[in-house]
């Protein structure tokens, strides 16, 4: 094959491969086996190596990281990250949408509550749709460049579906389920200590200097708001969610618009049990007012928004039974 037709073969594969991540990764609808992705990416690499000028960073194939870095870098974020006040029961959220409303004379306000993945967060930064950076959270002003990590999380598209000159987007990365109770299960067999939990699992493995590591303890990632950006003017979460959707990003599925706090009660209260069906941990929902010109008035406290609350599931307390509690007398 001539230089020619392998930068047209190459561009090809690429198309193909971002599509078909998208379509199992993301949407969870995948259009073609396992194998057939695998055949495609290795084509890719081989033509790649003969033709390496011809490598870009947002390739299929720059995915599973280089060398192991010697530390993390500490980066910046382009907007703060912020915290987030608790609720631990419906009286709390009353309160929320008191304080809420207080500030807001005489409007009407919607909340878009979302479940509260129980992950690590994460900052994603995208210059003209590719991905340059991504960061842990760290102290809400500065995290640790763990670029190479996140890379390998395929949830997180290494190019946008759509161009925009800059976007700092934020989400928190997590294990599932099944494969924490499998890495778990493989560091039995070496006999490795376990991780206590799929949070700090998916921690510990995006704070790996090696990102051959990461690449192989399955991350996933879903994404829930946006810091810095050039391009785009969102009016609600909702909307603003939906745009998350459509540029590529993996975002959660179960969220819901309420006109009153009632109902975000009771929709809270229902995932109490519920949560335990899903594939991934979640140790609450948030709930944000949902018009972006109203969270603007509301503002920030030091560390946290006015617009925004978690609300708790209460910790799962063991029935200690009264035999159990030897007494000393
Ligand atoms: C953008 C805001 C601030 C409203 C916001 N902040 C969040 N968090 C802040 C506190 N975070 C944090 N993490 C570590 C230490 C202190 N705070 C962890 C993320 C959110 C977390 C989730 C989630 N987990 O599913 C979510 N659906 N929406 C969020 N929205």
């Amino acid at each position: 094959m001539d230089k020619e037709a392998a930068r047209k073969r190459i561009e090809e594969l690429r198309a193909l491969l971002h599509y078909h991540n998208y379509r199992y990764y993301v949407l969870d609808q995948p259009e073609i086996s396992d194998a057939e992705y695998d055949r495609m990416l290795r084509e890719l690499i081989s033509l790649e190596q003969q033709y390496p000028e011809f490598i870009t960073p947002d390739s299929p194939s720059q995915r599973v990281g280089g060398e192991v870095a010697k530390e993390f870098r500490e980066v910046a974020h382009l907007k703060p990250m912020y915290s987030l006040d608790n609720a631990f029961g419906p009286e709390d959220l009353r309160e929320f949408d008191r304080r809420v409303r207080s500030l807001l004379p005489g409007q009407e306000v919607e909340y878009e509550v979302e479940l509260k993945i129980d992950g690590l967060a994460i900052s994603l930064v995208y210059e003209n749709g590719v991905l340059v950076r991504g960061a842990t959270r760290g102290n809400g002003t500065t995290g640790e460049d763990i670029t190479a990590n996140v890379k390998t999380i395929k949830a997180i598209p290494l190019k946008l579906r759509k161009p925009i000159p800059l976007l700092e987007v934020r989400g928190e990365a997590y294990m599932p389920k099944e494969s924490f109770a499998r890495l778990n299960e493989q560091r039995e067999e070496r006999g490795e200590p376990l991780f206590a939990n799929p949070r700090n699992a998916a921690a510990g493995s995006l704070r790996q200097l090696d990102p051959k590591v990461t690449a192989e303890r399955d991350l996933s990632a879903f994404m829930y708001a946006i810091g810095e950006v050039q391009g785009y003017e969102p009016k609600t979460q909702a909307e603003l969610m939906e745009w998350l959707l459509e540029l590529g990003f993996k975002v959660n599925p179960y969220r819901e618009v309420f006109n009153n706090i009632e109902d975000v009660i009771n929709y809270c209260q229902s995932w109490h049990d519920k949560r335990f069906s899903l594939p991934y941990v979640i140790d609450g929902l948030v709930i944000k007012v949902n018009s972006l010109a109203q969270q603007e008035i509301l503002g920030y406290t030091a560390k946290s928004p006015r617009w925004a609350i978690a609300y708790k599931f209460p910790a799962e307390i063991a029935e200690t039974r009264l035999k159990d509690i030897i007494v000393r007398v």
